[in-house]
């Protein structure tokens, strides 16, 4: 697809390292028409007009430096999208009662591709309009909705990793698959529809989804493990979420040293995994993980919903295992990556009250904000493609404002909005208030490849 080369002119704001934000206020970048980031200047003046040789005729993007900045796409680790109608609606559950009682009757109505249609479109629209340009969603056990997904996906124009969920045991008769052959025959046929509307992968993968070790036989984790050593495509999974589920896959695999091991031994533990939660893993399994290089996505405010537990993500930074995060809706009651960023800031600060108050527990904005861009490229492997501003780097990104009180900003009345800017911040500062104030009204166009998939009614970019 071709698109109008662009030039997009003000600041730009990605993170430079875990702990530090590359701030350039007077930035300019120039997008080509394959949506790759072809230019960078770091040193515009004023209402300057760039002058690069071929790009005379490009079309301008500007934001006044004082009304707002170009920050990467957020990358949503683990969502479950057909969650979405239960968004906010968990009680006083935990996970495995969760389950029964909101989850598997929800996804079980996706059997009806109407109702895959409207909810699927729903969440797609949604996240997009948060600023989430990648998204790793878990869809359900029917073929003709997850193939639907995958369409919306790549109708709407989000990255997207789109999984079809194995689970052949311990699920209700209403809602499980009929056995391991079928759980890996329905997986190859979704694995089959993403190449026909996406051949290379571009913007849409499968990815292969057995829910979680308990509701999973041996053979069916032992063949999702050979699917993916033979085609390559990767994995998601959850792990170590809750207490009793760790008891529960105790039992249920008497011979595995741990939970971990369980995802080892059948081949589904590798540089291409991402495993969701990791609350409490043990140092052997962490040990295990990094050793096998496998990822993990932080879902810090279904950890706190579920009553979960507060992930050691300074622990598992510190040990070398990479992390991104993730809304996990509808455990997660958000699908706002910006929410979920806040969330794990505090959740962080939770973590540090139980180890006696103990700093170095204590995430910054800076480092949420890789976890939720960079971390999260590097969780699904496309850290060479997206997850911030450098050539050859792909435009996924969002333009984020806020105004100085009793301002507008391109036709849109920001005294609406929720961040409030005074005038005396520095630039951090803004930042860290859009963390902690923000939220969709601040994100007004997002942009995936280079193409427009999302603008704020009434803003013209
Ligand atoms: O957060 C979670 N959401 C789920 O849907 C799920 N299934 C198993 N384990 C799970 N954890
Ligand atoms: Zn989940």
């Amino acid at each position: 697809m071709s698109l109008e080369k662009t030039i997009y002119i003000g600041p730009f704001i990605h993170s430079e390292s875990l702990t530090t934000l590359d701030i350039a206020v007077n930035g300019m970048i120039g997008v080509d028409e394959h949506g790759t980031i072809a230019f960078i200047r770091r040193d515009m003046k004023g209402k300057q007009l760039p002058n690069e040789p071929g790009w005379e005729e490009a079309k301008i993007v500007r934001i006044n430096a004082r009304h707002g900045f170009f920050f990467p796409g957020f990358i949503d680790t683990h969502i479950h999208a057909p969650q979405y109608p239960n968004a906010g609606i968990f009680g006083k559950s935990t996970l495995l009662d969760w389950l029964e009682t909101y989850t598997f009757p929800m996804e079980s109505s996706f059997r009806e591709l109407r109702q895959a249609a409207k909810v699927y479109n729903r969440v797609v629209a949604r996240t997009l309009s948060h600023g989430t340009t990648t998204a790793c969603y878990y869809a359900t056990i029917h073929v003709p909705a997850t193939n639907l997904l995958a369409d919306v996906c790549l109708s709407r124009g989000q990255r997207a990793f789109v999984g079809r969920v194995c689970m052949d045991r311990l699920s209700p008769d209403y809602y499980r698959d009929e056995s391991a052959e079928s759980s890996v025959k329905d997986t190859e046929a979704c694995i089959e529809h993403v190449r026909s509307i996406d051949p290379n992968f571009d913007l849409v993968s499968p990815i292969i989804t057995p829910r979680f070790a308990p509701s999973c036989s041996t053979d069916s984790l032992n063949a999702l493990g050979k699917l993916h050593k033979q085609s390559g495509i990767p994995i998601q999974t959850h792990i170590s979420e809750n207490k009793s589920e760790i008891a529960l896959v105790k039992d249920l695999f008497p011979s595995s040293p741990h939970y971990a091991g369980v995802y080892d031994s059948a081949g589904l533990l590798t540089p291409k995994t991402i495993l969701a939660h990791a609350v409490h893993l043990t140092p052997e399994e962490r040990h295990l993980v990094k050793t096998r290089d496998a990822k993990i996505s932080h879902c810090p405010a279904s950890n706190t919903a579920l009553a979960s537990g507060c992930a050691p993500v300074r622990q598992l930074l510190n040990e070398g295992i990479t992390v991104g995060l993730g809304t996990d809706v509808s455990g997660g009651y958000t699908c706002s990556m910006l929410a979920e960023t806040r969330e794990a800031v505090m959740v962080s600060r939770h973590r540090s009250i139980l180890e006696d108050g103990a700093e170095a527990c204590k995430l910054s904005v800076e480092e949420a904000l890789y976890l939720a861009t960079r971390g999260g490229a590097k969780v699904v492997g496309l850290e060479d493609r997206i997850g911030g501003f450098e050539v050859g780097k792909q435009w996924d990104a969002q333009m984020v404002t806020f105004a100085e009180v009793q301002e507008t900003v391109g036709g849109l009345d920001q005294k609406e909005g929720p961040v409030e800017v005074f005038g005396g911040e520095t630039y951090e500062e803004k930042v860290a208030k859009w963390v902690y104030t923000g939220d969709d009204r601040n994100t007004v166009a997002v942009w995936v490849r280079g193409r427009l998939v999302h603008c704020k009614e009434g803003f013209r970019p």
